[in-house]
């Protein structure tokens, strides 16, 4: 009997769950109400009253999600991953293991946190040559307002490309390379495999889907290729002299995703195979492809709806173009400080798809420091969306206001680091915090603002008349994403 009570009993029963008021509790309710309707409620009756409390977790029905209170933040945020994991939970929300899809790493998290970062400024010019080159490519020929049915689609295969060349230079990543299909369709198969695999075999038996499933082993042959592509790369940078690879960074003969990982392994005396290379890489490629498109997308869907910002902005651009002459730099792009701003408000405004901040599993029962107790394989979160939308974090908060943060920057020692789009603050968690904040937003920022500075100085866009109520933003469950499928109208500026 006690073990029928304990199996039965929820295993956070004295955390209190949120449920919907009307009993209406169908899947059907949470896919359309979570965001608003549940954690909107929540929000109100617990996190601001400092209280946590839960909701049915879609990523483990048997295990609760417990919603943190912002005084928590600490404890988590530098929590080691083996108190709070977030690689268990990104395994967990894609059945990465299970499905036999390499997970986010460590390494490949320092790769770019290091190597990416250091080595950013040396690749602006060719960041911004990929992205030129790709908008030129496919975007259509817009001498009168003509329509994008799916911009979404434009703008990733841009990202991709810039992305291709900075990770793993120009020997393989040149446009319409094996390995910008590669990835691209790879990022593609994984989103789309895993709702059909999920659906065609029962959870306790999704382990078998990567020796039986045609879908999941398409990936794997995938990531197979990718590994062989990455083989000479990675031969040449073990076999480089000593000379070719100590000179200072920036200067190096090799300096792309491989030297950077090749940089980690080195380091710590262990060898590195094609394999690990391509895992790392793939990995860092899915993570970078749909978070920094769709907030381009979120941020364009802005612009469109704020067109006398998007005019300020432009001339912004033309003051700093005509003071520095040549391709943008990390100084240059830094002083659009106007734009930097209206990403920060869209990121604030929208969370760009992290309504949830800080997901983690507890590897642990942990008690915090105030005698809170929660259950090892509980998911924890923070409520990112709805503090952006809290007047006491953000005052006048539904306002969408392009300057709000520029005005924040200004009012501190004249520049202040602490409101710029890549500011990982307590009051914005759309980068996370602590331990795992998101080593790839520097890399994000300057991709963002060659997009956007593109788009801005070569075309006026708009949504059509017709297209006008169409929500820019949809939700479904705890994702709350910009619109892909609102076409866009695009007319070439006259220069
Ligand atoms: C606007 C675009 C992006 C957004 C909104 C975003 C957001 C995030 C968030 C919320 C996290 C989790 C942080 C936490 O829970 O504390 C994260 C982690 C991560 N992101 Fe990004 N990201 C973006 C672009 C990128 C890019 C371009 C890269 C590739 C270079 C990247 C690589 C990573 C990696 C490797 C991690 C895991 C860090 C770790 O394991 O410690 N992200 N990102």
């Amino acid at each position: 009997v006690w073990y029928l009570y304990k199996s039965t009993r929820p295993k956070a029963s004295h955390v209190p769950l949120v449920e919907f008021e009307e009993g209406d509790n169908s899947p059907a309710r949470y896919e359309t109400d979570t965001v608003t309707v549940l954690l909107g409620k929540g929000y109100k009756e617990y996190t601001k009253k400092d209280l946590p409390f839960r909701i049915q977790n879609p990523f483990d029905p048997k295990q609760p999600l417990i919603v943190l209170p912002f005084k928590y933040l600490d404890e988590v945020k530098w929590a080691p991953t083996s108190r709070f994991s977030f690689y268990d939970f990104i395994d967990k929300l894609g059945s990465m293991t299970q499905l036999g899809i390499p997970l986010l790493s460590h390494e490949g998290a320092m790769s770019a946190r290091i190597g990416l970062n250091k080595a950013l400024g040396s690749k602006i010019a060719l960041m911004q040559e990929a992205c030129v080159g790709t908008f030129e490519k496919l975007m259509p020929d817009c001498t009168d307002w003509t329509e994008v049915a799916m911009p979404y689609i434009v703008i990733m295969q841009v990202f991709a490309n810039m992305s291709a060349w900075v990770f793993v230079g120009e020997e393989i990543g040149s446009r319409e390379s094996e390995w910008q299909k590669l990835t691209l369709g790879y990022v593609h198969k994984v989103n789309a495999t895993l709702d059909k695999v999920r659906a065609r075999y029962p959870a306790s038996l999704l382990w078998l889907a990567k020796y039986l499933d045609s879908d999941v082993k398409s990936m794997a042959k995938d990531r197979q290729v990718a590994g062989e592509l990455l083989r000479e790369p990675l031969e040449a940078r073990l076999a480089a002299s000593k000379d070719q690879l100590k000179s200072e960074r920036g200067s190096r003969h090799f300096e792309d995703g491989v030297q950077w990982l090749a940089d980690i392994y080195m380091d710590k005396g262990e060898t590195l195979t094609p394999d690990m290379v391509q895992q790392k890489l793939v990995t860092l490629v899915f993570a970078s492809i749909h978070s920094t498109s769709s907030a381009a997308l979120t941020i364009l869907l802005d612009l469109i709806a704020h067109p006398e910002a998007a005019e300020e902005i432009r001339q912004e651009v033309d003051r700093v173009r005509s003071a520095n002459s040549g391709p943008w730099t990390r100084q240059t792009l830094g002083e659009l400080r106007l734009l930097d701003s209206f990403m920060r408000e869209s990121a604030r405004f929208h969370a760009f798809a992290q309504v949830l901040s800080l997901q983690r599993i507890a590897q642990v029962p942990w008690t915090f420091s105030d005698g809170f107790s929660i259950p090892a394989g509980a998911t924890i979160a923070f409520l990112g969306y709805h503090q952006g939308h809290d007047p006491d974090f953000h005052p006048d908060p539904e306002t969408f206001d392009p300057k709000r943060h520029l005005r924040k920057r200004e009012a501190y020692d004249g520049d202040s680091q602490h409101f710029r789009f890549t500011s990982v603050t307590d009051d914005l968690l759309h980068f996370g915090s602590g331990v795992h904040a998101c080593p790839g937003r520097f890399f994000a920022q300057e991709s963002l603002k060659l997009i956007m500075v593109h788009l801005l100085t070569n075309y006026d866009f708009k949504v059509a008349e017709k297209d006008e109520k169409v929500p820019k933003m949809v939700v479904r469950n705890l994702v709350l994403k910009a619109n892909m499928a609102l076409p866009v109208l695009f007319k070439e500026r006259k220069a």
